[in-house]
């Protein structure tokens, strides 16, 4: 069977399970994920070679392939500078798609038919933005697959109506009922997603896992942890940039036994000075909490020991700042870092 690619966005609403998804397919934290809506603020590409699966009695089986999966900031209606970005991610990871995910919470239940069918208070609003969720579902020209997301958190007996509900909304090319978090009915949706995916080769190559470079993931491990660590308002108006990445010459261990080191300095940026001192803490004790359990995650990433400096920043009002926005933009970092670097090689010619 000839071999097949594509590239497969994964889209929702905040908090529907984009990123537990993305990991879960991928075998390999790939994506952050926290309890907290809007944790995703770009497209993460992921990339997950499936096996050939070879006919079977009563399964047709599927070729080999290679999915594109993209991890997409969660659809909601934009109020920042920085939600306005988040949102252009989302629509450009729509753009040209091979297929997409349409991932649903199982858990935001329906009105009650004993309470009328009515919706209220929250549920009407959940129910507005799935219905904006919907919306640019509807106008995509691709094979959308309807995820049916958090099934372990529901009774058997609700899911026949909540799938029954959902399918209803739009000609689904494929609806899947699955568990992210438990790794529940997986295979079955990436046998239904290579069955819409065309003949084709490998967009990248076979071992990475994904193309965003590693400091970049770095970024979004310290920043997982701000939000894990520190309350309501503060993850929203932090923003992680690493100012210094020094990768050590090899990755073999060292003479005496030890695995070399990586240094890594991060600008944690905040809005206000009350959260510049929330994100330090008393005698720095938050920083170090945040420090310590990013260094962990960080070691395991890169598979070096690492030294972490953290320092924290104020710039007023950044989420409204177009130029900051667009400056955190990774692939933008990238392009800058590369200028600089030929900048440099070109004074020591
Ligand atoms: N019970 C249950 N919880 C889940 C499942 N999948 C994800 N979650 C939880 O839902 C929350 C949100 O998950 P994420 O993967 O961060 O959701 P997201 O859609 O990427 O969120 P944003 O990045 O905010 O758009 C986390 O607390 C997850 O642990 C699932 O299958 N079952």
């Amino acid at each position: 069977m000839p071999f097949r690619s594509g590239f497969v966005s994964i889209i929702g609403r905040p908090n529907a399970g984009k990123s537990t998804l993305l990991n879960a397919l991928l075998g390999q934290k790939l994506a952050i994920v926290t309890h907290k809506p809007q944790t995703t603020r770009t497209r993460i590409h992921g990339v997950l070679e499936v096996p050939l699966k070879k006919k079977a009695k009563g399964e047709p089986g599927h070729p080999a392939a290679q999915v594109v999966l993209v991890d997409t900031p969660g659809v909601h209606k934009p109020e920042t500078q920085l939600d306005k970005r988040m949102m252009q991610e989302v629509h450009d990871a729509l753009e040209s798609r091979d297929a997409v995910l349409f991932i649903v919470d199982v858990t935001h239940r329906l009105a009650k038919e004993s309470e009328g069918g009515k919706k209220t208070g929250r549920m009407a609003m959940s129910a507005a933005e799935d219905d904006f969720a919907l919306s640019l579902v509807k106008k995509l020209e691709c094979p959308v697959i309807l995820v049916l997301n958090k099934i372990d958190a529901v009774r058997k007996e609700e899911l026949l109506p909540l799938i029954a509900h959902w399918s209803s909304l739009h000609d689904f090319a494929e609806v899947v009922p699955v568990s992210a978090r438990k790794k529940e009915g997986l295979d079955l949706l990436l046998e239904k997603v290579v069955g819409h995916l065309k003949e084709g080769q490998r967009y990248f190559p076979k071992n990475q896992l994904t193309d965003q470079p590693e400091r970049f993931l770095v970024a979004e491990l310290i920043r997982e942890k701000i939000l894990m660590l520190t309350g309501e308002e503060v993850p929203y108006a932090t923003a992680v940039v690493i100012e210094r990445y020094e990768e050590p010459a090899s990755l073999k261990k060292m003479k005496d036994g030890k695995l070399p080191v990586t240094k890594i300095a991060a600008a944690i940026f905040c809005e206000r000075t009350g959260q510049k001192a929330i994100l330090i803490g008393k005698q720095g004790e938050m920083l170090k909490r945040i420090g310590t359990a990013a260094r962990k995650d960080i070691e395991g990433l890169l598979g070096t020991r690492v030294f972490l400096e953290l320092f924290v920043k104020v710039q007023e009002e950044w989420r409204s700042s177009r130029g900051f926005v667009e400056d955190l933009d990774w692939r933008r970092q990238l392009e800058e870092i590369a200028e600089k670097q030929m900048g440099e090689e070109k004074d020591s010619e």
